[in-house]
Protein backbone atom coordinates (compact mmCIF):
# COMPACT_ATOMS: atom_id res chain seq x y z
CA UNK A 1 0.00 0.00 0.00
CA UNK A 2 1.28 3.49 -1.03
CA UNK A 3 1.22 7.05 0.90
CA UNK A 4 -2.73 8.01 1.72
CA UNK A 5 -3.95 11.05 3.05
CA UNK A 6 -6.32 10.92 6.10
CA UNK A 7 -9.54 12.47 4.84
CA UNK A 8 -10.00 13.52 8.77
CA UNK A 9 -6.59 15.59 9.36
CA UNK A 10 -5.62 15.61 5.78
CA UNK A 11 -2.02 14.36 6.35
CA UNK A 12 -0.15 12.36 3.90
CA UNK A 13 0.80 8.66 5.89
CA UNK A 14 2.84 5.51 4.74
CA UNK A 15 2.91 2.30 6.62
CA UNK A 16 5.68 2.91 8.21
CA UNK A 17 4.09 5.52 9.93
CA UNK A 18 3.29 2.42 12.43
CA UNK A 19 1.43 4.27 15.39
CA UNK A 20 -2.22 4.68 13.15
CA UNK A 21 -1.91 2.31 10.09
CA UNK A 22 -5.22 2.35 7.83
CA UNK A 23 -7.65 -0.35 7.72
CA UNK A 24 -10.35 1.33 6.29
CA UNK A 25 -11.59 0.51 3.35
CA UNK A 26 -10.24 2.80 0.77
CA UNK A 27 -12.13 5.54 -0.88
CA UNK A 28 -12.31 6.37 -4.47
CA UNK A 29 -10.87 9.21 -4.18
CA UNK A 30 -8.11 7.48 -2.23
CA UNK A 31 -8.73 8.85 1.37
CA UNK A 32 -8.96 6.83 4.26
CA UNK A 33 -9.47 7.39 7.70
CA UNK A 34 -6.65 6.85 10.08
CA UNK A 35 -7.44 3.60 12.49
CA UNK A 36 -5.29 1.51 14.57
CA UNK A 37 -3.58 -1.58 14.35
CA UNK A 38 -3.62 -2.74 17.87
CA UNK A 39 -7.12 -4.11 18.07
CA UNK A 40 -8.40 -2.61 14.87
CA UNK A 41 -10.46 -0.39 15.80
CA UNK A 42 -9.35 2.40 19.00
CA UNK A 43 -5.98 2.92 19.45
CA UNK A 44 -4.11 2.13 22.92
CA UNK A 45 -4.66 4.47 25.87
CA UNK A 46 -3.80 7.10 26.83
CA UNK A 47 -6.20 9.15 25.22
CA UNK A 48 -5.95 13.43 25.14
CA UNK A 49 -7.65 15.59 23.36
CA UNK A 50 -5.09 18.53 23.29
CA UNK A 51 -6.09 22.41 22.22
CA UNK A 52 -3.00 24.32 21.72
CA UNK A 53 -4.34 28.30 21.89
CA UNK A 54 -3.28 31.53 21.04
CA UNK A 55 -2.49 31.66 25.18
CA UNK A 56 -3.47 28.41 26.96
CA UNK A 57 -2.98 25.01 25.99
CA UNK A 58 -5.82 22.81 27.20
CA UNK A 59 -5.47 18.89 27.63
CA UNK A 60 -8.08 16.57 28.26
CA UNK A 61 -7.26 12.85 29.55
CA UNK A 62 -9.01 10.14 29.55
CA UNK A 63 -8.57 7.65 32.98
CA UNK A 64 -10.63 4.38 32.34
CA UNK A 65 -12.86 3.50 34.89
CA UNK A 66 -14.44 0.31 34.39
CA UNK A 67 -12.30 -3.34 34.36
CA UNK A 68 -11.49 -3.49 30.48
CA UNK A 69 -8.17 -4.72 29.74
CA UNK A 70 -7.52 -4.76 26.13
CA UNK A 71 -3.80 -3.44 26.28
CA UNK A 72 -1.29 -5.69 26.46
CA UNK A 73 0.75 -5.85 29.92
CA UNK A 74 3.13 -2.97 28.71
CA UNK A 75 0.57 -0.21 27.50
CA UNK A 76 -1.24 -1.40 31.01
CA UNK A 77 2.36 -0.41 32.63
CA UNK A 78 2.44 2.83 31.03
CA UNK A 79 -1.18 3.49 31.29
CA UNK A 80 -0.60 3.06 34.86
CA UNK A 81 2.17 5.26 35.06
CA UNK A 82 0.84 8.29 33.01
CA UNK A 83 -2.40 8.05 34.83
CA UNK A 84 -0.87 7.86 38.76
CA UNK A 85 1.48 11.52 37.43
CA UNK A 86 -1.31 13.17 35.84
CA UNK A 87 -4.19 12.38 38.70
CA UNK A 88 -2.14 12.30 41.93
CA UNK A 89 -0.28 15.82 40.65
CA UNK A 90 -2.32 19.03 40.63
CA UNK A 91 0.81 21.01 39.65
CA UNK A 92 3.07 19.64 36.66
CA UNK A 93 6.83 21.67 36.13
CA UNK A 94 6.44 25.18 36.32
CA UNK A 95 3.09 26.11 34.73
CA UNK A 96 1.14 23.32 34.16
CA UNK A 97 -2.52 23.08 36.47
CA UNK A 98 -5.03 20.63 36.84
CA UNK A 99 -8.27 22.10 37.66
CA UNK A 100 -9.70 19.26 39.65
CA UNK A 101 -12.88 21.05 40.41
CA UNK A 102 -13.52 20.33 36.62
CA UNK A 103 -13.14 16.78 36.79
CA UNK A 104 -15.94 14.95 34.72
CA UNK A 105 -16.66 11.11 35.98
CA UNK A 106 -18.58 8.54 34.47
CA UNK A 107 -18.03 10.01 30.75
CA UNK A 108 -18.08 7.36 28.01
CA UNK A 109 -16.40 7.87 24.83
CA UNK A 110 -14.89 4.80 22.69
CA UNK A 111 -17.79 2.53 24.72
CA UNK A 112 -15.58 3.06 27.59
CA UNK A 113 -15.88 4.46 30.73
CA UNK A 114 -14.18 6.86 32.96
CA UNK A 115 -13.16 10.66 34.05
CA UNK A 116 -12.03 13.19 32.31
CA UNK A 117 -9.31 15.46 33.36
CA UNK A 118 -8.74 18.85 32.83
CA UNK A 119 -5.16 20.01 32.48
CA UNK A 120 -3.76 23.84 31.04
CA UNK A 121 -0.64 25.47 30.92
CA UNK A 122 0.63 28.66 28.94
CA UNK A 123 1.16 27.66 25.27
CA UNK A 124 4.23 29.65 25.29
CA UNK A 125 5.92 26.87 27.64
CA UNK A 126 5.46 24.48 25.21
CA UNK A 127 8.99 23.75 25.34
CA UNK A 128 9.12 22.94 28.96
CA UNK A 129 5.48 20.59 28.04
CA UNK A 130 7.85 18.44 25.70
CA UNK A 131 10.57 18.15 27.85
CA UNK A 132 8.39 16.99 30.48
CA UNK A 133 6.38 14.39 28.52
CA UNK A 134 9.66 13.12 27.15
CA UNK A 135 10.62 12.97 30.44
CA UNK A 136 7.78 11.22 32.01
CA UNK A 137 6.90 8.56 29.59
CA UNK A 138 3.85 10.15 28.24
CA UNK A 139 5.48 10.92 24.61
CA UNK A 140 6.85 7.14 24.36
CA UNK A 141 3.13 5.86 25.48
CA UNK A 142 0.74 7.46 23.24
CA UNK A 143 0.18 6.55 19.79
CA UNK A 144 -2.21 9.43 18.53
CA UNK A 145 -3.02 12.59 19.64
CA UNK A 146 -5.80 14.63 18.35
CA UNK A 147 -4.96 18.52 18.48
CA UNK A 148 -7.24 21.36 17.99
CA UNK A 149 -6.74 25.26 17.68
CA UNK A 150 -3.94 26.84 15.96
CA UNK A 151 -0.91 25.36 17.68
CA UNK A 152 -1.78 22.20 16.04
CA UNK A 153 -1.18 23.63 12.94
CA UNK A 154 1.84 25.75 14.49
CA UNK A 155 3.61 23.21 16.46
CA UNK A 156 2.84 19.99 14.36
CA UNK A 157 6.63 19.69 13.27
CA UNK A 158 7.91 20.00 17.02
CA UNK A 159 5.47 17.25 18.14
CA UNK A 160 6.86 15.26 15.17
CA UNK A 161 10.73 16.13 15.26
CA UNK A 162 10.75 16.13 19.25
CA UNK A 163 8.30 13.30 20.37
CA UNK A 164 7.97 11.52 17.35
CA UNK A 165 4.09 11.94 17.86
CA UNK A 166 1.65 12.52 14.70
CA UNK A 167 -1.08 15.21 15.25
CA UNK A 168 -4.62 14.18 14.24
CA UNK A 169 -5.45 18.02 13.68
CA UNK A 170 -9.95 18.77 14.08
CA UNK A 171 -10.86 22.34 13.07
CA UNK A 172 -11.25 24.27 16.62
CA UNK A 173 -14.61 25.75 15.68
CA UNK A 174 -15.67 22.12 15.10
CA UNK A 175 -14.29 20.45 17.85
CA UNK A 176 -15.92 23.64 20.20
CA UNK A 177 -19.52 23.14 19.68
CA UNK A 178 -18.48 19.36 19.59
CA UNK A 179 -17.38 19.41 23.05
CA UNK A 180 -19.66 22.19 24.36
CA UNK A 181 -22.83 19.77 23.39
CA UNK A 182 -21.50 16.40 24.40
CA UNK A 183 -20.93 18.30 27.73
CA UNK A 184 -24.01 20.06 28.29
CA UNK A 185 -25.79 16.76 27.68
CA UNK A 186 -23.76 15.16 30.08
CA UNK A 187 -24.06 17.25 32.61
CA UNK A 188 -27.38 18.81 33.88
CA UNK A 189 -24.99 21.61 36.04
CA UNK A 190 -22.97 22.32 33.59
CA UNK A 191 -25.24 25.75 32.23
CA UNK A 192 -25.89 28.62 34.77
CA UNK A 193 -26.90 32.34 34.68
CA UNK A 194 -26.67 35.37 37.21
CA UNK A 195 -29.59 36.49 38.19
CA UNK A 196 -30.64 40.12 39.23
CA UNK A 197 -27.35 41.86 38.07
CA UNK A 198 -28.67 45.57 38.52
CA UNK A 199 -27.63 44.52 42.57
CA UNK A 200 -24.50 43.77 42.57
CA UNK A 201 -25.32 42.24 46.15
CA UNK A 202 -28.06 40.04 45.35
CA UNK A 203 -26.75 38.90 41.87
CA UNK A 204 -26.25 35.37 42.02
CA UNK A 205 -25.83 32.22 39.79
CA UNK A 206 -28.48 30.04 39.16
CA UNK A 207 -28.54 26.55 37.17
CA UNK A 208 -30.12 27.37 33.87
CA UNK A 209 -31.07 24.20 32.09
CA UNK A 210 -30.09 24.38 28.73
CA UNK A 211 -32.50 22.55 26.25
CA UNK A 212 -29.52 21.71 23.85
CA UNK A 213 -30.92 19.86 21.49
CA UNK A 214 -33.31 22.99 20.75
CA UNK A 215 -31.66 24.89 18.37
CA UNK A 216 -30.63 27.96 17.29
CA UNK A 217 -28.08 29.75 20.06
CA UNK A 218 -25.35 31.45 19.69
CA UNK A 219 -21.66 30.91 21.14
CA UNK A 220 -19.41 33.57 22.06
CA UNK A 221 -15.66 32.19 22.42
CA UNK A 222 -13.53 34.89 24.40
CA UNK A 223 -10.32 33.28 23.91
CA UNK A 224 -7.45 35.37 22.94
CA UNK A 225 -9.43 36.58 20.35
CA UNK A 226 -13.14 36.78 20.09
CA UNK A 227 -15.18 34.42 17.86
CA UNK A 228 -19.44 34.60 17.69
CA UNK A 229 -20.61 31.31 15.81
CA UNK A 230 -24.72 31.24 15.54
CA UNK A 231 -25.57 27.09 15.77
CA UNK A 232 -28.36 25.54 14.00
CA UNK A 233 -27.71 21.81 14.67
CA UNK A 234 -25.26 19.62 15.87
CA UNK A 235 -23.18 19.67 12.66
CA UNK A 236 -25.06 23.33 11.59
CA UNK A 237 -23.23 26.59 12.71
CA UNK A 238 -21.61 29.16 11.28
CA UNK A 239 -19.21 31.67 12.30
CA UNK A 240 -21.15 35.15 11.98
CA UNK A 241 -18.68 37.51 13.75
CA UNK A 242 -15.34 38.18 15.62
CA UNK A 243 -12.83 40.57 17.07
CA UNK A 244 -9.35 40.65 18.14
CA UNK A 245 -10.31 42.62 21.40
CA UNK A 246 -10.61 39.80 23.57
CA UNK A 247 -9.22 38.10 26.66
CA UNK A 248 -5.48 38.65 25.13
CA UNK A 249 -6.05 42.36 24.94
CA UNK A 250 -7.44 42.81 28.39
CA UNK A 251 -4.03 40.48 29.58
CA UNK A 252 -1.84 42.68 27.39
CA UNK A 253 -3.39 46.26 27.97
CA UNK A 254 -4.18 45.56 31.95
CA UNK A 255 0.41 44.38 31.85
CA UNK A 256 0.97 47.95 30.31
CA UNK A 257 -0.90 49.62 32.24
CA UNK A 258 -0.69 48.13 35.62
CA UNK A 259 2.32 45.80 35.70
CA UNK A 260 0.64 42.65 36.64
CA UNK A 261 2.03 39.29 35.85
CA UNK A 262 -0.36 37.04 35.67
CA UNK A 263 -3.92 36.72 34.75
CA UNK A 264 -5.15 35.65 37.91
CA UNK A 265 -3.19 38.97 39.10
CA UNK A 266 -5.04 41.32 36.53
CA UNK A 267 -8.13 39.79 37.65
CA UNK A 268 -7.70 40.88 41.66
CA UNK A 269 -6.55 43.67 40.47
CA UNK A 270 -9.63 44.50 39.12
CA UNK A 271 -11.88 43.39 41.74
CA UNK A 272 -10.50 46.15 43.99
CA UNK A 273 -10.77 49.02 41.83
CA UNK A 274 -13.26 51.44 40.23
CA UNK A 275 -13.49 52.41 37.00
CA UNK A 276 -15.26 55.22 37.09
CA UNK A 277 -12.27 56.88 37.95
CA UNK A 278 -10.97 56.35 34.61
CA UNK A 279 -14.34 56.31 32.46
CA UNK A 280 -16.14 59.06 31.34
CA UNK A 281 -20.09 58.43 32.35
CA UNK A 282 -22.74 59.78 30.75
CA UNK A 283 -23.57 61.77 33.44
CA UNK A 284 -20.10 63.54 33.23
CA UNK A 285 -21.48 64.68 30.08
CA UNK A 286 -24.94 65.37 30.87
CA UNK A 287 -24.84 65.71 34.53
CA UNK A 288 -27.62 63.13 34.32
CA UNK A 289 -29.20 60.73 32.42
CA UNK A 290 -29.93 61.22 28.04
CA UNK A 291 -33.28 60.35 28.66
CA UNK A 292 -34.49 60.92 25.32
CA UNK A 293 -32.41 57.61 24.39
CA UNK A 294 -32.72 56.09 27.43
CA UNK A 295 -28.72 56.40 28.46
CA UNK A 296 -28.28 56.37 32.50
CA UNK A 297 -26.33 58.45 33.81
CA UNK A 298 -23.91 55.82 35.29
CA UNK A 299 -23.34 54.24 31.69
CA UNK A 300 -19.68 54.84 30.57
CA UNK A 301 -20.29 57.15 27.88
CA UNK A 302 -16.35 57.14 26.93
CA UNK A 303 -13.99 54.21 28.25
CA UNK A 304 -10.77 55.86 29.87
CA UNK A 305 -12.38 58.79 29.00
CA UNK A 306 -11.28 60.60 31.71
CA UNK A 307 -7.57 59.61 31.12
CA UNK A 308 -6.52 62.50 29.11
CA UNK A 309 -6.34 65.06 32.02
CA UNK A 310 -3.50 64.87 34.18
CA UNK A 311 -4.78 65.48 37.63
CA UNK A 312 -7.48 62.41 37.12
CA UNK A 313 -4.49 60.35 36.10
CA UNK A 314 -3.17 61.46 39.15
CA UNK A 315 -5.61 60.06 41.01
CA UNK A 316 -6.28 56.75 39.30
CA UNK A 317 -4.72 53.72 41.18
CA UNK A 318 -3.26 50.28 39.39
CA UNK A 319 -6.80 48.33 40.67
CA UNK A 320 -8.73 51.47 38.76
CA UNK A 321 -7.01 50.78 35.58
CA UNK A 322 -7.17 47.20 35.79
CA UNK A 323 -11.09 47.42 36.23
CA UNK A 324 -11.55 50.32 33.61
CA UNK A 325 -9.65 47.50 31.22
CA UNK A 326 -11.51 44.70 32.07
CA UNK A 327 -14.92 46.59 31.80
CA UNK A 328 -14.12 48.28 27.96
CA UNK A 329 -13.35 44.73 27.25
CA UNK A 330 -16.06 43.18 28.19
CA UNK A 331 -18.90 46.21 27.37
CA UNK A 332 -17.21 45.94 23.55
CA UNK A 333 -18.15 42.05 23.79
CA UNK A 334 -21.19 42.58 24.78
CA UNK A 335 -22.25 44.94 22.29
CA UNK A 336 -20.84 42.22 19.56
CA UNK A 337 -22.57 39.31 21.19
CA UNK A 338 -26.40 41.75 21.10
CA UNK A 339 -25.62 42.69 17.43
CA UNK A 340 -25.17 39.08 16.72
CA UNK A 341 -27.85 37.96 18.29
CA UNK A 342 -30.40 40.76 17.07
CA UNK A 343 -29.05 40.09 14.01
CA UNK A 344 -30.12 36.43 13.94
CA UNK A 345 -32.90 36.48 15.57
CA UNK A 346 -31.48 34.92 18.76
CA UNK A 347 -31.75 35.12 22.20
CA UNK A 348 -29.50 32.38 24.26
CA UNK A 349 -26.60 33.39 24.25
CA UNK A 350 -23.37 30.68 25.51
CA UNK A 351 -20.50 32.95 26.55
CA UNK A 352 -17.30 30.51 26.79
CA UNK A 353 -13.23 30.71 26.53
CA UNK A 354 -11.38 31.26 29.47
CA UNK A 355 -11.55 34.96 29.89
CA UNK A 356 -14.43 34.08 31.83
CA UNK A 357 -12.23 31.81 34.14
CA UNK A 358 -12.47 33.62 37.85
CA UNK A 359 -13.88 36.32 36.25
CA UNK A 360 -17.45 37.27 37.72
CA UNK A 361 -17.06 40.71 37.28
CA UNK A 362 -17.18 39.94 33.33
CA UNK A 363 -20.03 37.43 33.48
CA UNK A 364 -22.24 39.96 35.54
CA UNK A 365 -21.64 43.06 33.01
CA UNK A 366 -22.64 40.46 29.92
CA UNK A 367 -25.31 39.49 31.59
CA UNK A 368 -26.69 42.94 32.56
CA UNK A 369 -25.74 44.56 29.38
CA UNK A 370 -27.70 41.41 27.20
CA UNK A 371 -30.58 41.66 29.23
CA UNK A 372 -30.65 45.62 29.75
CA UNK A 373 -30.51 46.28 26.10
CA UNK A 374 -32.66 43.94 25.01
CA UNK A 375 -35.77 44.43 27.76
CA UNK A 376 -35.01 41.14 28.81
CA UNK A 377 -35.43 39.33 25.91
CA UNK A 378 -31.73 37.81 25.38
CA UNK A 379 -29.87 35.18 27.57
CA UNK A 380 -26.53 35.24 28.48
CA UNK A 381 -25.54 31.60 29.62
CA UNK A 382 -22.14 30.42 30.96
CA UNK A 383 -21.45 26.74 31.23
CA UNK A 384 -18.82 25.48 33.96
CA UNK A 385 -16.15 24.31 31.93
CA UNK A 386 -15.85 27.28 30.16
CA UNK A 387 -12.13 26.98 28.10
CA UNK A 388 -12.25 23.44 28.03
CA UNK A 389 -14.88 22.23 25.46
CA UNK A 390 -12.16 22.73 22.49
CA UNK A 391 -10.40 20.28 23.90
CA UNK A 392 -13.32 18.00 24.57
CA UNK A 393 -14.65 18.00 21.22
CA UNK A 394 -10.85 17.27 19.73
CA UNK A 395 -10.79 14.39 22.17
CA UNK A 396 -14.58 13.13 20.82
CA UNK A 397 -13.82 13.40 17.68
CA UNK A 398 -11.14 10.63 18.31
CA UNK A 399 -13.86 8.75 19.41
CA UNK A 400 -15.91 8.99 15.87
CA UNK A 401 -12.92 8.93 13.85
CA UNK A 402 -11.90 5.02 15.75
CA UNK A 403 -15.52 4.15 15.70
CA UNK A 404 -16.92 1.38 13.23
N1 LIG B 1 -3.90 31.31 33.68
C1 LIG B 1 -4.13 32.12 32.63
N2 LIG B 1 -3.10 32.57 31.89
C2 LIG B 1 -3.30 33.39 30.84
N3 LIG B 1 -4.52 33.81 30.44
C3 LIG B 1 -5.59 33.38 31.12
C4 LIG B 1 -5.45 32.51 32.25
N4 LIG B 1 -6.68 32.24 32.73
C5 LIG B 1 -7.55 32.91 31.96
N5 LIG B 1 -6.91 33.60 30.99
C6 LIG B 1 -7.60 34.44 29.99
O1 LIG B 1 -8.07 33.55 29.00
C7 LIG B 1 -7.61 33.97 27.70
C8 LIG B 1 -7.31 32.73 26.88
O2 LIG B 1 -8.50 32.01 26.76
P1 LIG B 1 -8.58 30.63 25.98
O3 LIG B 1 -10.03 30.30 25.86
O4 LIG B 1 -7.70 29.62 26.62
O5 LIG B 1 -8.04 31.10 24.57
P2 LIG B 1 -6.84 30.60 23.63
O6 LIG B 1 -7.35 29.32 23.05
O7 LIG B 1 -6.73 31.69 22.60
O8 LIG B 1 -5.61 30.43 24.43
C9 LIG B 1 -6.41 34.85 27.96
O9 LIG B 1 -6.22 35.78 26.93
C10 LIG B 1 -6.77 35.50 29.29
O10 LIG B 1 -7.59 36.62 29.08
C1 LIG C 1 -8.15 33.49 15.26
C2 LIG C 1 -9.00 32.92 16.40
C3 LIG C 1 -10.09 32.04 15.82
C4 LIG C 1 -8.07 32.06 17.27
O1 LIG C 1 -8.79 31.54 18.40
P1 LIG C 1 -8.29 31.79 19.93
O2 LIG C 1 -6.92 31.15 20.08
O3 LIG C 1 -8.22 33.27 20.15
O4 LIG C 1 -9.32 31.14 20.79
C5 LIG C 1 -9.58 34.05 17.28
O5 LIG C 1 -8.58 34.74 17.93
C6 LIG C 1 -10.46 35.04 16.53
O6 LIG C 1 -11.51 34.72 16.06
N1 LIG C 1 -10.00 36.32 16.47
C7 LIG C 1 -10.81 37.43 15.97
C8 LIG C 1 -10.49 37.73 14.54
C9 LIG C 1 -11.52 38.72 14.01
O7 LIG C 1 -12.64 38.29 13.69
O8 LIG C 1 -11.22 39.90 13.95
Amino acid sequence: MGPYTCKECSSLQTMEQSHATVISNSLSNGMSIHKNHFNGTIPPMPWFGMDIGGTLSKLVFFEPKDSITAQTEDETQLLYNVTKYLTKNSVYGKSGHRDAHQQMDNVKICNRIGTLHFIRFPTSEMNNFLDLSKKKGMAASVSTVCATGGGAFKFEDIFKNELNLKLCKCDELDSLIRGLLFTVASNNNECYFWSQCTEDEQCSTQVYTFQYNKYPFIVVNIGSGVSVLAVYGPNNFKRISGTSIGGGTFLGLCSLLTGCNTFDEAIELAANGDNVKVDKLVRDIYGGSYSRFGLPGELVASSFGHMNSKEKRAQVSREDLARATLVTITNNIASIARMCALNERIDRVCFVGNFLRVNPISMKLLSHAMDYWSNGSQKAIFLNHEGYFGAIGCLLSFDERFKE
